[in-house]
């Protein structure tokens, strides 16, 4: 379509007489004035690396690279990088964004090989580099991906062997560190190795990567069938698969499980990718797709036992999407918690059952099951925004240990390491 436009655009100003301009000055004002569209290459040569841009009234358009990029005027003046507009030092915004004028344009233009060069009315000039605009045009952004990922099922999970880093590697190389956050993004699951049996190194396993998320229950947690919380974890059952904390208004990001014993049978881990899940719906049922990204749930967790008094609501539909590239980022998937659906008309309860049923019935497909049995020593990590989990029920003694991290944390020390997170 674009090609279609541009070469539209070519002959209009080829017909026009219009030259190749490049670096030449223009006022943007007597330009629009005399031709009273304001609508024409300045730049003809179609080269990949050559640039062109046209003033429109309400938009800067701009040719480069191949990709064709518009910028509204005041967010070209919102992101100037000078002195007086931006401090290096902290990354912040220094200009007064409700100061610029809604209908600003700039007086003048001017590109070189790298740089356009902007002058507003008031004389102040804003530079950018062509590569900067283009890695943060909205254009740019939307065939991007925020997280690159693998999705698996239990045979590609298994295939792809990915290795578990030990516990001393995890905790003494940044190299280790690293490798495990790089497998952790991408396949939602990561394991450490060699982890003593105990509350203590399993504590400081999760400490390595970030603070812990301190919850309703606690920083660390220990579980044992004691039923000493309100909740089926605390049990011997069978847990169907699921997210945990949907009942936060922002579900906890990574979550740790180390088995400290086990004396009995039974008591599998269950994993499942809930994004491969998912992304099955999206191509096979795009309408059922959509309707769980919009409609809006609540999951709760209300608990009276022992000393344990909680009432927890979070809202949010089951699938989550950037708005701009439709690209995954949380599910919340938790048929136990899941409260009374009271916000949503009778005809549209009806969609969304047969969309949740759609998507229940991928992520019990047995191919996308990975079962492990989880032995001391073994530090599970669950993207618990992606991936779900469920044990088998089991008999005896069975004691895990284990605690929540905030997906924040996770992601900025991913990004201090140079991953793209
Ligand atoms: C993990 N830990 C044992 C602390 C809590 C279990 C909470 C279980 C709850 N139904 C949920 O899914 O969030
Ligand atoms: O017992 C288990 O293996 C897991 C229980 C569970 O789902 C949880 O603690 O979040
Ligand atoms: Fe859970």
């Amino acid at each position: 379509m674009w090609s279609h436009k541009l070469a539209q655009l070519f002959s209009e100003a080829r017909r026009l007489g219009i030259k190749a301009a490049k670096g030449q000055h223009y006022g943007s004002a007597r330009f629009c004035r005399s031709t009273g569209i304001g609508n024409r290459y300045l730049s003809m040569a179609p080269a990949t690396q050559e640039c062109s841009w046209v003033l429109h009234k309400d938009h800067f358009e701009l040719l480069y690279s191949g990709t064709c990029m518009r910028f509204d005027y005041v967010w070209l003046r919102d992101h100037c990088r000078s002195a007086s507009c931006y401090n290096p030092k902290t990354n912040q915004r220094s200009l007064d964004t409700a100061s610029v004028e809604l209908d600003i344009r700039p007086a003048q233009v001017r590109v070189d090989e790298t740089t356009i060069y902007l002058t507003w009315p008031d004389g102040h000039m804003t530079r950018y580099g062509l590569e900067w605009l283009s890695q943060n045009s909205y254009e740019g952004q939307k065939q991007q991906l925020v997280q690159p990922r693998i999705l698996w099922n239990a045979n590609t999970y298994k295939e792809a062997n990915v290795p578990s880093i030990s516990y001393f590697d995890f905790l003494e190389t940044n190299e280790g560190l690293k490798d495990f956050l790089k497998n952790f993004l991408l396949y939602g699951i990561a394991f450490v190795d060699d982890v003593p049996a105990t509350r203590e190194d399993t504590e400081r396993a999760a400490q390595r990567i970030s603070h812990i998320r301190e919850t309703i229950y606690g920083k660390m947690w220990d579980l044992t069938s004691d039923f000493s919380r309100g909740d089926t974890a605390y049990t011997k059952l069978a847990l169907d698969r699921h997210t945990d904390t949907t009942y936060f208004q922002e579900p906890c990001g990574m979550q740790l499980f180390h088995c400290l014993r086990h004396e009995g049978t039974g008591g599998r881990t269950l994993l499942v990718d809930g994004f491969h899940a998912a992304e099955q719906v999206r191509q096979h049922h795009l309408e059922d797709f959509d309707l769980l990204c919009t409609v809006p749930l609540k999951h709760e967790y209300i608990e009276n036992v022992g000393a344990s008094h909680n009432h927890m609501v979070g809202i949010g539909p089951v699938l989550n999407v950037y708005p701009w590239n439709k690209e995954l980022y949380m599910i919340r998937y938790n048929n136990y918690d899941r409260a009374v659906i009271n916000t949503v008309p009778h005809d549209l309860v009806h969609h969304w059952y047969a969309a949740h049923r759609i998507l229940s019935n991928e992520l019990r497909r047995p191919e996308n099951e990975l079962w492990v049995k989880l032995k001391p020593g073994k530090v599970l990590f669950v993207d618990n925004w992606r991936v779900l989990h469920g044990r088998e029920s089991f008999t005896g003694f069975r004691q895990l240990c284990g605690c929540y991290l905030t997906r924040d944390d996770v992601l900025n020390i991913a990004r201090l390491l140079g991953l793209k997170a």
